[in-house]
């Protein structure tokens, strides 16, 4: 899995600023918003201790500060341990936290003690950067083309699937596309290469570890760019030639919906 590093988080509060911003322009509502109204819960105070994990790749340097700031930001109380691994869980619970936040090189976990409820960072990233885009104010369609459909992407195209939308999508691994064609009953689209099935998109959905994935011949004025992937997956070129709305931050708005999802 495609690692975050420290430069991904470098001023982690004007990036999810930044986010919300585009996310109250597209939608209307901003990412706590989102996340109430789809997940039907909202924070009373819960605790939060956020657990530093050495194991793997080990310690990333501003990730435990970034979602100490993240969940502030959302109005949780939190708290970063001192010790990591097994030491920090024991100091977290003792210190009063009801959700746990730690991640070592392959899962990002939510787990609230109180009621039981656990999230994975991948499949909530993916469902809710594409529920900022299922609601769209000025989508001219049901169309969405969705590329990059692994632990984050399939997550994300099948809850367009779910909302109704009609699913274009694409995969380097053309397995995987397979895969996801026959399961979720998506249509295959390779936006390099659509000669015979020319069109453009109005809402695109990138959750890819590669630059550049989108091509200007998908692009309609005004479309909204939903992308979890880092890094970024059209220049910023073409993001002004177009308007486009790039929904896109490294962290914090998966790290929401982890929250609101294990209320
Ligand atoms: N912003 C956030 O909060 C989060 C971002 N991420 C990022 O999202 C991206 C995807 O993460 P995962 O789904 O866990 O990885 P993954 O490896 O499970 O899925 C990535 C998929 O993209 C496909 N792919 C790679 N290059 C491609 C290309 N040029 N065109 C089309 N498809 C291509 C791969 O075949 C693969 O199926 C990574 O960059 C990761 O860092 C992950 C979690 C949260
Ligand atoms: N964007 C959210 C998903 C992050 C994920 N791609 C990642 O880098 N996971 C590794 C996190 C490792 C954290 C480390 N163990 C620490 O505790 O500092």
């Amino acid at each position: 899995m495609a690692l975050l590093t420290p430069e991904d988080l470098e001023n982690i509060n004007k990036q999810l600023q930044e986010a919300d911003s585009s996310v109250r322009k597209v939608t209307g509502l901003d990412i706590k918003g989102i996340c109430k109204d789809f997940y039907g819960t909202t924070p009373c105070c819960e605790k939060v201790g956020i657990v530093p994990v050495t194991s793997g790749n080990g310690i990333i340097g501003s990730f435990s500060a970034s979602l100490h700031a993240i969940t502030g930001y959302f109005g949780f109380d939190s708290f970063v341990t001192d010790m990591p691994d097994v030491s920090g869980y024991y100091e977290a619970v003792r210190n009063g936290a009801q959700i746990i936040l730690m991640a070592d090189d392959n899962t990002f976990l939510a787990h609230n003690l109180k009621n039981g409820k656990i999230a994975n960072n991948q499949p909530c990233t993916g469902i809710i950067y594409a529920e900022i885009a299922s609601r769209h104010l000025k989508a001219d369609s049901k169309d969405v083309l969705a590329v990059g459909l692994g632990k984050v992407g399939f997550p994300g195209a099948a809850h367009f699937v779910h909302k109704g939308f009609r699913v274009y999508g694409y995969d380097a691994d053309k397995a995987l596309l397979e895969k996801t064609v026959s399961s979720l009953g998506i249509i295959p689209f390779d936006p390099d290469n659509h000669s015979d099935n020319f069109r453009k998109f109005s809402i695109i959905f990138e959750a890819t570890p590669c630059a550049n994935t989108i091509p200007e011949s998908v692009i309609s004025e005004n479309c909204v760019i939903s992308t979890p992937g880092i890094p970024c997956a059209i220049s910023k070129e073409l993001q002004k030639k177009y308007g486009v709305e790039l929904i896109m931050e490294p962290l914090g708005i998966g790290t929401a919906s982890m929250l609101y999802s294990v209320l």
